[in-house]
């Protein structure tokens, strides 16, 4: 692992821009020789600290916020102050602020974006308005930076929260330093600003975003494209990371550039494969094959199709099923019940086209999640409608019936939203549910007294990885086999592997080692294939994932006014 302790950094800034760079800024850790060299020793107060120091202060402050929205809006101070220290504090208590910095309080802080707004985020902001600018704005913000990755959202399906116009997020680059230990230097989050449709932004004077409908169609569509085209030209090598876009162009811009650039979305292909990973997992404890499960879908957005065709892939891979036998043995359902052909072209999307069940299964106009588990009987049902509480204590029950051992996966966020809470579903399966949600949920109680762990089925538990194999491994393109490698390595590491009554996925707490795995294994598959720009051994792979690991420490300065600014 590479030691930034030891590490020594020329740096050009000094005096005030020093310690108002987050980069660079120590604060009171400065030693004696920087607040020399840097001009800061009537800058500071005497004492030097140690980071431990400086943690146990940033908790203490942390710690004394009254609701977890102000612990988040401390923490981006903090982030806007001090990178280290941040990162530091984060790593350790990853468990415990992960639900701070990430799901589910990120949806409030997103939500009420433009009421808690300080200062802009670090990142770039592109309104349509000044999409003839765009290429200045791009540059002057990149500064000739090397940048790996770019994650940009136009912020149309935060979650499970709709549309929010500019509230831009930042969490989602974070995890990639949190999770991924990517270097924070290295990453850009951008807010593409096509205006909005939700009224009660356009409706609040307060709204920092551009108050205007959402732009579509064409326009939008030359918008996205400048931006990409830009990505492409000035940064060949990065992945672009697409977070949270409407379901009408989630899969449409993938499909659109994922054969000219290396373009992830998290949404479609993260949950895809998070979700993959947790039902390999459950599948082992039952002692079955993917392809012996039924699998209801319930909403069939970018992540129900995401999920919907990630397992059936996986399944024609690995248990040899035709692409069309592993088709049937899923049935989606969306706002207008099960998607069967009599809904007709304007109630199903062109994207679920594969999925659409025959007519002579089903009586009946719109066919209800019940009627469809109680038919089809599923062994896994997974749930990413963002309706709260639908799946309800008739259909767990119903659900129980057909199966031993029922495998729900409701993964809509934030908390609110999950469609059933999964002690709930513990309690009306007697314990026999394998459960993992969207957002962090407290243990269960078996009927024998002992806690079930209710995992995390969050892409953040996987993209980190995906995206820094394909960064590592200077991939052009992050290829289906790619994922699925990556999927695969994350299952082989579920606790539930070793102790049937264990979580089905790893604890958040060891994400950062599960994604280092990941990335091994996604850059493995993509030299193996051909898809990598290197060409490197195994052992060399993960030599030089350990290379790029980013730790949070701050190492000694050295004032140069050729060093890095
Ligand atoms: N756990 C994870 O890692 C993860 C990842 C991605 C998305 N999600 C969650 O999944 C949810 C959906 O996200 P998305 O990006 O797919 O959004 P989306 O808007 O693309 O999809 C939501 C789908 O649900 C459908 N729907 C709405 N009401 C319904 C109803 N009553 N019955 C059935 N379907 C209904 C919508 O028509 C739409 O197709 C969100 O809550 C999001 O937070 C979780
Ligand atoms: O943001 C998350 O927690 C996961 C996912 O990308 C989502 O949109 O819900
Ligand atoms: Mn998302």
């Amino acid at each position: 692992m590479s030691k930034a302790t030891d590490a020594v950094y020329h740096v050009a800034l000094r005096g005030e821009s020093i310690l108002t760079h987050p980069r660079w800024n120590k604060g009171t850790a400065f030693t004696e020789q920087e607040r020399k060299d840097f001009g800061l020793i009537g800058r500071l107060p005497s004492r030097i600290n140690t980071i431990d120091e400086q943690c146990a202060r940033a908790w203490d402050q942390l710690v004394s916020q009254d609701s977890d929205i102000q612990k988040n809006a401390f923490l981006q101070s903090l982030k806007e102050q001090n990178w280290v220290l941040y990162y530091e504090l984060l790593r350790r208590n990853l468990r415990e602020l992960m639900p701070i910095v990430y799901t589910p309080t990120e949806a409030d802080a997103i939500a009420n974006y433009s009421h808690l707004f300080r200062r802009p985020s670090e990142g770039l902001y592109l309104t349509f308005t000044d999409k003839d600018s765009m290429e200045q704005d791009f540059l002057e913000v990149t500064q000739g930076r090397e940048i790996d990755l770019i994650v940009c959202s136009d912020a149309e399906a935060i979650l499970g929260i709709g549309d929010q116009g500019v509230g831009i997020s930042s969490a989602k680059s974070v995890i990639y330093t949190l999770i991924g230990r990517m270097n924070p230097s290295k990453s850009l989050a951008v807010a593409l600003d096509v205006g909005t449709d939700n009224e009660k932004l356009l409706d609040d004077p307060l709204y920092v975003g551009w108050p205007h409908k959402r732009v579509r169609g064409e326009e939008y569509d030359s918008f996205i494209d400048k931006f990409v085209e830009l990505v492409r030209k000035h940064y060949p090598h990065s992945l672009l990371h697409f977070e949270d876009f409407g379901v009408g162009n989630a899969q449409r811009l993938l499909e659109l550039y994922r054969s000219k650039h290396a373009v992830f979305n998290d949404d479609v292909q993260g949950t895809g494969a998070v979700t993959l990973a947790a039902v390999m997992s459950a599948t082992g404890v039952t002692k079955s094959r993917l392809s012996e499960q039924r699998y209801v879908i319930f909403g069939a957005g970018s992540a129900g199709l995401g999920i919907a065709r990630q397992l059936r892939d996986a399944i024609v891979k690995i248990d040899g099923l035709s692409h069309e036998e592993a088709t049937k043995l899923f049935y989606l359902i969306d706002k207008h019940g099960l998607i069967k052909q009599s809904l007709g072209p304007d109630k199903i999307r062109a994207q679920v086209a594969d999925f659409v069940r025959k007519e002579d299964e089903w009586n009946g106009d719109e066919v209800k999640l019940y009627d469809v588990v109680k038919k089809v009987k599923p062994t896994v049902l997974v749930g990413c409608s963002t309706q709260g509480g639908a799946f309800t204590e008739e259909i767990v029950r119903e659900m129980a019936k057909g199966t031993e051992r029922p495998i729900i996966l409701p993964l809509s966020n934030p908390s609110r939203l999950v469609e059933v809470d999964p002690t709930k579903a513990n309690e009306w399966t007697d314990g026999k549910a394998l459960l993992a949600t969207g957002s962090p949920f407290p243990p269960a109680k078996m009927p024998n007294g002992k806690d079930y762990v209710i995992a995390e089925c969050n892409n953040a538990l996987i993209y980190p990885g995906l995206g820094l194999g394909t960064v590592l491994s200077r991939s052009r393109e992050m290829t289906d086999t790619m994922i699925l490698a990556g999927a695969r390595r994350l299952a082989s590491l579920a606790p539930a592997l070793k102790d049937p009554d264990d979580a089905l996925l790893p604890d958040f707490a060891d994400s950062p080692d599960v994604n280092f795995e990941v990335t091994v294994a996604v850059a493995e598959q993509a030299i193996e294939e051909g898809t990598a720009g290197v060409d490197w051994s195994k052992d060399e792979v993960r030599k030089r994932a350990q290379e790029v690991i980013w730790l949070p420490e701050y190492g000694t300065y050295v004032y140069d006014l050729q060093g890095e600014k």
